[in-house]
């Protein structure tokens, strides 16, 4: 029986590389796949992996219909056994009923990969869907850290390193990013909650010395 499957976590824990090997697996023994993503950060229609693999991928726009896709695929000839469906935080609750219907009623599998929250930990509308209608949820395996070594489990969006908690839920963009750029950090939710980023603890630190240092002199 075909399954909805969303596999889930922070940003930059191997979302998309699961996605471009679950898709190598599956056709390399001959089943058919459609992949499809939406505002990746290496372009329109390209899924990418931080580890260097990428693959052309259909572009997910606001009126685009699964359903409609897939049996529209099927009706020129093509079986569609599964649809890879990557960035899938960025698709509409509604897109995300299309994918059960898939599921259901046309038997393909559909794999969805995403982050649940957004820098604000609140649930993306897609995400939040595919909580409410997977067959599962899986947790990937590799563990993304906090700066302080727990496990991250909730995505900051940086300005300069700092934490910010104003502006669009939809902001395209990368971890690791550098000067005054808007980024993004894995961080816990001890870390999250105090808005307390690896530079933001770097100066912490450094003024805390910088009074011993007074205190002693
Ligand atoms: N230079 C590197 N060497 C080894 N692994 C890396 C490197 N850069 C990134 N990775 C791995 O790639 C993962 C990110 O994979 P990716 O599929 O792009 O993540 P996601 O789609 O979840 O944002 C990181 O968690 C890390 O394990
Ligand atoms: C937290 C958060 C993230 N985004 C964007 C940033 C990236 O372009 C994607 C996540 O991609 P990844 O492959 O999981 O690294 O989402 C956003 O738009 N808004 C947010 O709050």
């Amino acid at each position: 029986m075909a399954e909805l499957v969303f596999f889930s976590g922070t940003m930059d824990c191997g979302k998309s590389t699961l996605a471009l090997q679950m898709h190598h697996n599956h056709a390399a023994r001959g089943r058919d796949g459609v992949l499809f993503t939406r505002q990746d950060r290496a372009g329109t229609a390209t899924i990418s992996s931080r580890l260097g693999l990428t693959r052309h991928a259909c572009e997910v726009g606001d009126t685009t219909d699964f359903w409609a896709e897939v049996v529209t695929r099927r009706t020129q000839g093509r079986p569609v056994d599964y649809l890879v469906a990557d960035e899938a935080q960025f698709y509409t609750a509604e897109q995300v009923e299309q994918l059960a219907r898939v599921v259901d009623e046309l038997d393909a599998d559909v794999f969805a990969f995403g982050i649940t929250t957004d820098f604000r930990a609140r649930l993306f509308p897609g995400s939040a869907r595919l909580v409410e209608l997977a067959d599962r949820v899986e947790v990937l395996q590799v563990r993304a850290l906090c700066w302080c070594g727990a496990r991250a489990t909730h995505n900051a969006r940086t300005v300069g390193g700092a934490m910010v908690v104003e502006g669009a839920q939809v902001v395209v963009g990368d971890v690791g990013a550098s000067g005054s750029q808007v980024g993004y950090e894995v961080l816990c939710r001890r870390h999250h909650v105090r808005r307390m980023t690896a530079a933001t603890a770097r100066a912490v630190h450094a003024h805390a010395d910088a009074v011993l240092f007074e205190q002693d002199a």
